[in-house]
């Protein structure tokens, strides 16, 4: 029978299925943040329950860590209630837990890969809508709700209704300078972000299996914002190097067998999808988002648009709010937009190969100097060690751009990390809605490489006319 990645997924993992397609699904890799577990720990402990199967779960700190010097603990009390709450729920209940001076800690959806905890073929949730990332692995993953998150503790499943289908091919290859987060702004802003509503993304084409599994994480990262739960990449060579060796991976006799189940891990030819969007990847070009929303999003050479010329009033009305907000004329060109500060992290672009990105771009070159803060915020403690050996610090470091510990940031500004009112980024974050990094901040989402260049130059400039 031919069959797409997400019908094997999916029905590998039903437990039962009822006639109206509510079925319970087997959840393999339950990921686990300070943010949504503990009420999800409060009503387990309510309930006098058990956790369903110990070694599913895995737990970190990543949402309000500090990104400064940790040996001072967290200042903020919200913030440290949070993280110490976590710490003793991950103590009371026996749970893997790389707490915030763990070398392993960092962002949840970095670290599961990075570990090898996150592997083909496997469903994955965490009470995050990130999760999507972990699909990049051939794996059926999705945030789920703090009450899911409860269930998922004590019963090691899920329940769920299927989605519909869609593949999103991009063929053909990239430009030099455009990355993967140019394809899926690209593509959010092609499809919107309703496009995705009710269907699973699979990523497919020439141009996605061109890309390291760092590049397909950050895809997969932003199908959620394309309005599907889940973003999915086929298995391959790419995927199988990835994942050889890491901790939690299989070894020996397991890992051949493993591999061998992998490979069966995509799409058969042939089969059929409910919807299908077709993109040239020769054409995209290094994107930036000028409103409030991903969808709203233009290549660098494009200008803001001018919500006069748009004839759904429903979007000219979403249009001029957002100028409002973002404070931008229409049609000024977005080269001219000046920022004031850079942030280069978050689950969606924190990867050492994000990381070596924007240090080539700044290498030798200095911030600009209406550029206030310019924060790289790597994804992970090991992620940090690694370009700490390859010097990419140092790199920074000279550049003016400040070198942190590993956690969400200023991704959303849970911790001291923030835009002040009225401040302008250039962010390599997945999200702009109002507030997002800081009350009254603007972000622009960009490629790490667009991010280092704008925090060069001052504004936003296409990174492959600075090299
Ligand atoms: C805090 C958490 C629930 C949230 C999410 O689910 O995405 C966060 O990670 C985000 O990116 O907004
Ligand atoms: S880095 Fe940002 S998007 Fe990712 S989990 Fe943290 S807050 Fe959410």
């Amino acid at each position: 029978m031919i069959k797409t990645l997400y019908d094997k997924l999916w029905e590998s993992h039903i437990v039962r299925s009822d006639d109206d397609g509510t079925t319970v699904l087997y959840i393999d890799r339950h990921l686990l943040h300070e943010v949504t577990s503990p009420q999800a720990f409060d009503g387990l402990r309510a309930a006098k329950r058990q956790l369903w199967r110990n070694s599913a779960n895995l737990a970190v700190a990543d949402h309000n860590v500090p990104t400064t010097d940790r040996k001072d603990g967290i200042a903020d009390p919200t913030s440290r209630l949070q993280v110490e709450t976590l710490d003793a729920n991950s103590k009371s209940y026996g749970l893997t837990y790389f707490n915030m001076n763990d070398k392993r800690q960092g962002i949840v959806h970095v670290i599961g890969p990075e570990q090898g905890a996150t592997l083909p073929g496997m469903t994955v949730v965490c009470g995050d809508s990130h999760t999507s990332t972990h699909g990049a692995f051939g794996c059926l993953a999705h945030g789920i709700g703090t009450s899911e998150v409860e269930h998922v503790l004590a019963t090691q499943t899920l329940l769920a209704k299927k989605s519909k289908s869609m593949l999103v091919q991009v063929d053909g290859a990239l430009p030099a300078g455009v990355t993967a987060k140019d394809i899926v702004l690209a593509v959010i802003g092609k499809i919107g972000t309703a496009g995705g509503t009710g269907y699973a993304i699979e990523f497919g084409g020439s141009a996605i299996r061109a890309l390291s599994m760092e590049g397909r994480m950050t895809v997969c990262n932003m199908a959620i914002e394309a309005g599907a739960r889940a973003g999915m990449i086929g298995v391959d060579d790419t995927t199988i190097n990835y994942v050889k060796g890491r901790p939690y991976a299989p070894a020996g006799p397991h890992w051949d067998r493993a591999v061998d189940y992998w490979r069966t891990l995509h799409t058969d030819q042939g089969a059929q999808f409910d919807m299908v969007v077709l993109l040239d990847a020769a054409t995209i070009t290094p994107q930036v988002t000028w409103g409030t929303s991903p969808e709203m999003v233009t290549s660098i050479d494009g200008r803001v648009p001018d919500p006069d010329l748009e004839k759904d009033a429903v979007r000219r009305d979403a249009m001029e709010k957002a100028l409002v907000y973002m404070n931008l004329q229409p049609n000024t060109p977005i080269a001219d937009i000046r920022i004031d500060k850079v942030f280069i992290g978050s689950c969606t672009n924190s990867r050492i190969e994000d990381l070596r990105a924007a240090a080539a771009v700044v290498r030798g070159k200095h911030r600009a100097s209406n550029v206030r803060l310019a924060l790289v915020v790597p994804g992970s403690g090991l992620v940090k060690d690694q370009a700490e050996r390859e010097g990419l610090d140092k790199i920074f470091k000279d550049a003016g751009f400040e070198w942190r510990e590993p956690g969400c940031s200023m991704c959303l500004a849970m911790n001291a990390d923030r835009l002040e009112p009225g401040e302008r980024c250039a962010s390599t974050s997945n999200r702009n809605f109002e507030g997002r990094q800081g009350q009254g901040g603007r972000t622009h989402l960009v490629s790490p490489a667009m991010a280092a260049a704008a925090g060069i130059t001052g504004h936003f400039v296409d990174v492959r006319a600075l090299r």
